[in-house]
């Protein structure tokens, strides 16, 4: 995966403008449909056990978020990620706060024992807790000692046999083989909520279209990487509300020319 292939699923991203179908919290709603339109795909939100398999069949991704989880929502999620499995949709996790509470932390292994996922995305703590490792989050930033962030994201890549994407200063994203670590994004994305939530889901729109999965992952989060750095240097100054605006419209407008000048994808060993 290099620069001019991670443009090339974005452009089919925006070509085929696929639904997916997200059950996500209520803090991110609204943030994470209107992320999907502006990077050209058609979000829905759908959470009921009444209709959840039917969409989730029609959809070109299901997203799984357990950011305000209840038990009625989760049961969803799996009637959800059954009906994709069986269509062959692919599921993209988000096991937001895995490890926080023993709730998220049981549920989060449930969904991953009880749905076929293609890839599990969260930050260092939160996949290390679903594979019942111990993290020590070294500092402020999450994202220090990439050295310890990739072998554990090989390390859930292989036990949970999927995609798994860590994001913090830098991105990996592995299938427990091939590894790819992106130096791209900013520090605001950290201070609007929901931009891991989000992430997640652009994964979905870039699975949707591109099978590989590992190289979907390293595709989206390079463009969402570089849509953050253009969003800072033409709102940084003002603050996260306006990161947040310009964030949205960068989304709508990255394509090939900023990221062969912008994406930084290495591939790891
Ligand atoms: N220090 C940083 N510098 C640059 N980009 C960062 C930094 N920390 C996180 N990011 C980026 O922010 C985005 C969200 O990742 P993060 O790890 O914060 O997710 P998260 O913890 O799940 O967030 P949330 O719970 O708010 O959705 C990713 O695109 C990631 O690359
Ligand atoms: C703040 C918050 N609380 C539960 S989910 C969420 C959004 C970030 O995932
Ligand atoms: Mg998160």
């Amino acid at each position: 995966m290099n620069n001019k292939e991670a443009a090339n699923v974005l452009q089919m991203v925006r070509k085929a403008s696929p639904l997916v179908h997200n059950i996500t919290n209520v803090v991110v709603t609204n943030f994470t449909a209107n992320g999907l339109l502006a990077l050209g795909a058609s979000p829905v939100m759908a959470y009921a056990q009444e209709e959840v398999a039917d969409m989730a069949k029609i959809a070109g991704a299901l997203v799984l978020n357990i950011g305000t989880l209840n038990q009625t929502e989760v049961e969803a999620m799996v009637i959800a990620g059954k009906a994709a499995n069986e269509a062959g949709v692919p599921v993209i996790f988000d096991p937001v706060g895995a490890g926080a509470t023993l709730y998220r932390t049981e549920t989060a292994r449930n969904i991953v024992r009880d749905v076929a996922v293609s890839a599990v995305r969260g930050n260092a703590a939160e996949i290390a807790n679903v594979i019942g490792e111990t993290w020590e989050i070294k500092g402020v930033d999450a994202g220090e000692g990439s050295g310890d962030v990739v072998a554990l994201a090989k390390k859930a890549a292989k036990q949970l046999k999927t995609v798994v994407v860590i994001t913090g200063k830098d991105d990996v994203a592995t299938d427990g083989e091939t590894t790819y670590i992106i130096h791209n994004g900013h520090p605001l994305l950290t201070k609007v909520t929901g931009t891991g939530c989000l992430l997640t889901s652009v994964i979905g729109a870039f699975a949707a279209v591109e099978r590989d999965v590992l190289k979907a992952a390293a595709a989206a989060l390079v463009s969402y990487g570089v849509a953050a750095e253009i969003a800072a240097e033409i709102a940084g100054e003002q603050g996260p509300g306006s990161f947040q605006i310009a964030f949205l419209d960068a989304l709508s407008r990255v394509g090939a020319e900023e990221i062969s000048q912008y994406g930084r994808i290495e591939q790891g060993e």
